[in-house]
C-alpha cells in the first residue's frame, strides 16, 4: 500500500475549494479513460463542505453527471429523508442541483426501507448492490475516488476505534451497533472495501482533527485503535488538510 501524501491548505474553505477542483479533474479523467467514474462520498462537515464547494465551482459542468456512480462510505441508519442522513445532507449540498442519473445514485438503505430497522440486512443488501456493480472476481467496484472524513476519535466512515466493524475482514459492508457518535446504529464499508479504491482521500479540517491526524499519520498506529491509519488506496492515499488539522504534525517533526 502506498505511503499517504499530505496536502495542507491555509484554511478549511481553501481546502474544500481545492478538493472540489481536484475531484472535478479526477472524475473528468476517469470518464475520459473508462467512460464512467465512480466516487464514494463521505458524510460529516468536511465532506459536506467539499460538496458545497463543488456546487459553487463553475468547472463542475466539465463533469458528465449522467455517467457518474455515487456510493457512500457510511450512513447513519435513520428513516429516509432524515436531515441527519448523509445522503440527505449530500442532496442538499450538491446532488439535487446536478443532472445525475438517479439509477447511479446508490444511497444506503434507510431504517424505514425494505429491510425495516434491521441494519445488518440493510448492510447485506448494500454489499449485494456493490457486488453487482463490481467487475469479474471483485466484491466492490474499483472506485476512482473514495472520500472519508476523519473523526476527532480517528474514526473513518462508521468504523470506530475498537468496535467489531473495524476488524471485519470478510464482509464489505457491515451494520454498526453502539457507535459512540449518534446515531448509534450505522452502516459502513469495511477497511477491505475501502482499500479496493484506486484513490482514498481523507479530509481533515479544523483543530479538533489535529490529534487524530497526527496519530493516524504517525506510522505506528494499530488500525483497530486508529481506524484512519488503515484507510489506504491502491494507487494513492491523500490527506487533504487545513493548517489547523495539520498543527500537531508540525510538532511531531
Ligand atoms: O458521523 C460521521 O462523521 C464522520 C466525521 O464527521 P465530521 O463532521 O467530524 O467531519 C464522517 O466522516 C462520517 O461519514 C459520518 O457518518
Amino acid at each position: 500500500m502506498k505511503t499517504p501524501q499530505l496536502v495542507v491548505h491555509r484554511s478549511k474553505e481553501l481546502m474544500a475549494e481545492a478538493a472540489a477542483a481536484r475531484l472535478i479533474t479526477a472524475v473528468v479523467d476517469a470518464q475520459a479513460a473508462r467512460g464512467t467514474a465512480s466516487v464514494v462520498l463521505t458524510g460529516g462537515r468536511n465532506g459536506n463542505g467539499l460538496l458545497a464547494a463543488l456546487a459553487a465551482a463553475p468547472a463542475r459542468d466539465a463533469i458528465d453527471w449522467s455517467r457518474l456512480d455515487l456510493w457512500w462510505g457510511d450512513e447513519r441508519f435513520l428513516p429516509g429523508g432524515d436531515p441527519e442522513r448523509n445522503v440527505t445532507q449530500a442532496r442538499e449540498a450538491l446532488l439535487d442541483r446536478v443532472p445525475l442519473d438517479p439509477a447511479r445514485v446508490h444511497a444506503v438503505p434507510a431504517s424505514d426501507g425494505p429491510h425495516g430497522d434491521d441494519a445488518d440486512a440493510a448492510a447485506a443488501a448494500y454489499a449485494a448492490e456493490l457486488a453487482a456493480a463490481a467487475g469479474p472476481g471483485a466484491e466492490v467496484p474499483a472506485f476512482d475516488v473514495l472520500m472519508l472524513g476523519v473523526g476527532p476519535d480517528t474514526h473513518v466512515a462508521s468504523l470506530f476505534p475498537e468496535l467489531p466493524a473495524v476488524r471485519e475482514t470478510a464482509r464489505t459492508v457491515v451494520g454498526v451497533h453502539g457507535a459512540p457518535k449518534p446515531p448509534p446504529t450505522r452502516i459502513s464499508l469495511t477497511l477491505p472495501a475501502i482499500r479496493a479504491a484506486r484513490e482514498v482521500w481523507l479530509l481533515a479540517a479544523g483543530e479538533d482533527k489535529a490529534k487524530a491526524a497526527a496519530l493516524a499519520l504517525s506510522g505506528e498506529a494499530d488500525e483497530a485503535r486508529v481506524p484512519a491509519s488503515g484507510a489506504r488506496g491502491r494507487e494513492r492515499t491523500l490527506w487533504l488538510m487545513d493548517e489547523a488539522a495539520a498543527s500537531e504534525l508540525a510538532r511531531q517533526r
